[in-house]
């Protein structure tokens, strides 16, 4: 399959996050990426290609405006007051308060914007991200053009970016901007499977209320698991979306047989629902010696995964997020991509 990528992901290179009250180093650095690339390459998974620039309006289709505007100046707002550093926020919108007015102060924009201070925004942060949804768009076009896969391998990831909030070192929803890429060019239902360790929160916001695109992730349960706050069994869509949205929370410590089952019930759903494309979050932090989670997956469950994939027969696209045992992310992620192909 044909893999999308780009160098400008060095672009965005967090100094430090905020993690159990201390300023530590960041999880999400571009060494994850270079590590993908590099056994993508040595295992020949297949051409790997700059993307296209496409115009910010087709990330603008599932985020919002002010939103995008804040990320592009972000970074100029934040130095003309004379900083330097990566910036963090530090004060919060919550339960009774008001989002309707963005504040003038910068604090107050960031934290708008925001959902937790493990996302530092830096000089090449929104070229980084601009590219990265460049990359997820590519690989859609790709497939739209008759690829039967592609790999976005892009960073930083996306799945915890909502409408109009960063977050889980997360800033444009990558996935989210290649399943509405599906829908506006020809795809009239269209699937994200999130296998990341981690709820995707931001793309389950997204399309929560809508029956054109379902939403289905294998996670952590968020009662002990991060993003905490979203990701229960019970979570089944809104208004037109009701029935559109399925989590399958899983216990820290769940073994595979709970995670393929899970799985397989996932197939069954996107298998009734006929969608003309799917969409993969493909987190590899699920990976049994992942650092910050706690799944037991190993080489061979990717290359179940990945053949359970291929079995739906659907136009894929793989978008790249989460994965922190950086030695192995790369292994792992061209597992599930050679499980796939070697499906076919
Ligand atoms: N005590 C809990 C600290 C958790 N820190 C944030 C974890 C973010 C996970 C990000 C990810 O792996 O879901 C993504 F795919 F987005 F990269
Ligand atoms: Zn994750």
């Amino acid at each position: 399959m044909k893999i999308i990528y780009s160098e400008r992901h060095r672009l965005h290179h967090g100094e430090r996050e905020m993690y159990r009250g201390q300023l530590v180093p960041c999880f999400e650095k571009p060494e994850r990426a270079q590590f993908v690339y590099d056994a993508v390459k040595e295992r020949k998974v297949g051409e790997i290609l700059e993307p296209k620039e496409f115009p910010v309006s087709a990330i603008e289709r599932v985020h919002a405006p002010r939103y995008i505007r804040f990320l592009e100046q972000a970074w100029d707002l934040w130095t003309a007051q004379g900083y330097t550093n990566d910036a963090l926020p530090a004060v919060w919108s919550i339960r009774g308060h008001r989002d309707d007015i963005e504040p003038e102060n910068f604090s107050g924009k960031l934290g708008l914007y925001s959902y937790d201070s493990g996302t530092p925004l830096m000089a090449g942060t929104w070229a980084a991200v601009k590219t990265g949804a460049d990359i997820a768009l590519t690989a859609q076009e790709l497939v739209t053009g008759g690829e039967r896969a592609a790999f976005a391998l892009s960073r930083p990831p996306g799945h915890h970016a909502g409408r109009d909030f960063m977050g889980g070192y997360c800033f444009v929803n990558n996935a989210a901007v290649a399943a509405q890429g599906f829908r506006d060019h020809g795809a009239e239902r269209v699937v994200v499977l999130d296998v990341d360790y981690h709820h995707g929160n931001g793309t389950q916001s997204i399309f929560y209320e809508r029956s054109d695109v379902m939403f289905l992730s294998i996670h952590g349960d968020p009662r002990t698991e991060y993003p905490f706050f979203l990701g229960h069994a019970n979570e089944i869509g809104n208004g037109e979306g009701v029935g559109y949205n399925k989590n399958y929370p899983l216990a820290a410590g769940s073994s595979n047989a709970l995670w393929f089952d899970a799985l397989g019930d996932a197939v069954r759903r996107i298998n009734d629902y006929r969608a003309d494309a799917l969409v993969i979050s493909l987190g590899v932090d699920t990976f049994a010696d992942d650092p910050i989670s706690k799944f037991q997956l190993r080489e061979p469950e990717y290359r179940k995964l990945g053949a359970q994939l291929a079995a739906l027969k659907l136009p894929t696209v793989f978008v790249l997020e989460g994965g922190y045992a950086v030695a192995e992310i790369g292994h792992n992620v061209a597992h599930v991509l050679q499980g796939f192909e070697d499906a076919g």
